[in-house]
């Protein structure tokens, strides 16, 4: 303990424990050191990862990755079958808690990530399988998107009051902006079960644009569509990232498509980082084109890439 504090403080009336005063005054003076290095280095990277590593009983999916994704960047993060990428992401987004290292949001370094928290923290993602309401029109799919914002009761939602109806109204309005925005128009008032997989893909995009997120977290976006499915959709990707000020992670496989869409690229091997930089870097990058792209997966056209 400090020789110069006493053992109480006051804040306001309220007598504060010592060890109170103390703990405030080291994240103040945290706050303090945290602003000098920013107005050194520019402003904290909107994520950051530092020695992340987890494992599944003896199988260790991650080893000491650490990423750093920059304000409005978008970042592809790729690499063989089993390498991570999806460990990756589910750390990022909290599902799975890291054996060691830390996840930094906007600088705020967190030993794992609160998933209830994910809308809150900004982020929103997508899966690898979809994840929409057959059942349900395409305008109501993409409002759903939105329930985390609802401020209004369950009961009071039933009971259709004013106040639920307006938060209603505001999310099909939000979801009708994002249907012209993804020019999906023509399916707005359709179920969503029948409509065709590349139009599905768009569609959850859309429903993640709803929560209105910083930071969009893309697991294979486009795995399984056709290569003018996935042109399109890099370029909504890209509009997207101007209109909503975004920052992109994302997990693709298609490498003429990441090298094209990413700014930068981050390479997973086994786990471990083993390049991360532009595209340019990356593709030149022997010990990426040993792991990867030397061995690259075949596209849909059993072409390899
Ligand atoms: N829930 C889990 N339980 C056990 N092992 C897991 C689990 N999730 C991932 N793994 C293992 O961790 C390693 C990394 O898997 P991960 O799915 O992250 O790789 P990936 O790069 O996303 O692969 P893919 O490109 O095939 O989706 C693999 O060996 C995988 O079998």
């Amino acid at each position: 303990m400090s020789p110069f504090l006493p053992a109480f403080s006051h804040f306001g009336s309220l007598p504060l424990p010592s060890e109170i005063v103390e703990h405030l005054l080291d994240r103040s003076a945290e706050r303090s050191a945290q602003r000098e290095r920013q107005a050194a280095t520019g402003p904290a990277p909107v994520l950051a990862l530092e020695d992340i590593t987890l494992s599944f009983g003896g199988v260790t999916a991650l080893s000491g990755v650490d990423l750093s994704v920059r304000s409005g960047e978008i970042k592809a993060i790729i690499g063989p079958n089993g390498a991570g990428k999806s460990s990756l992401i589910n750390v990022i987004s909290g599902i799975y808690r890291p054996d060691r290292g830390s996840v930094a949001i906007d600088g705020r370094r967190l030993r794992s990530v609160p998933t209830e928290r994910l809308a809150s923290l900004g982020i929103a993602r997508t899966f690898q399988n979809l994840a929409l309401f057959k059942g349900l029109s395409v305008i109501d799919n993409i409002a759903t998107g939105r329930a985390y914002r609802s401020r209004t009761s369950f009961l009071s939602q039933i009971a259709g009051l004013p106040a639920a109806r307006r938060e209603r109204e505001a999310a099909r309005e939000r979801a009708r902006q994002l249907i012209a925005f993804l020019h999906l128009d023509a399916y707005a008032d359709r179920l969503a079960g029948a409509l065709p997989y590349g139009v599905l893909k768009r569609i959850e995009l859309a429903r993640t644009l709803a929560a209105e997120p910083r930071l969009l977290l893309l697991d294979e976006p486009m795995a399984g569509m056709t290569v003018t499915e996935k042109n399109e959709l890099a370029d909504f990707i890209v509009a997207a990232r101007r209109e909503f000020d975004l920052t992109v992670v994302l997990i693709e496989h298609d490498i003429g498509i990441v090298m094209a869409l990413s700014d930068s690229i981050a390479v997973l091997d086994y786990g471990r980082k083993i390049a991360d930089g532009a595209p340019a870097e990356i593709a030149a990058d022997q010990k990426v084109i040993d792991a990867y792209l030397g061995v690259a997966p075949e596209n849909e056209n059993g072409e390899g890439i």
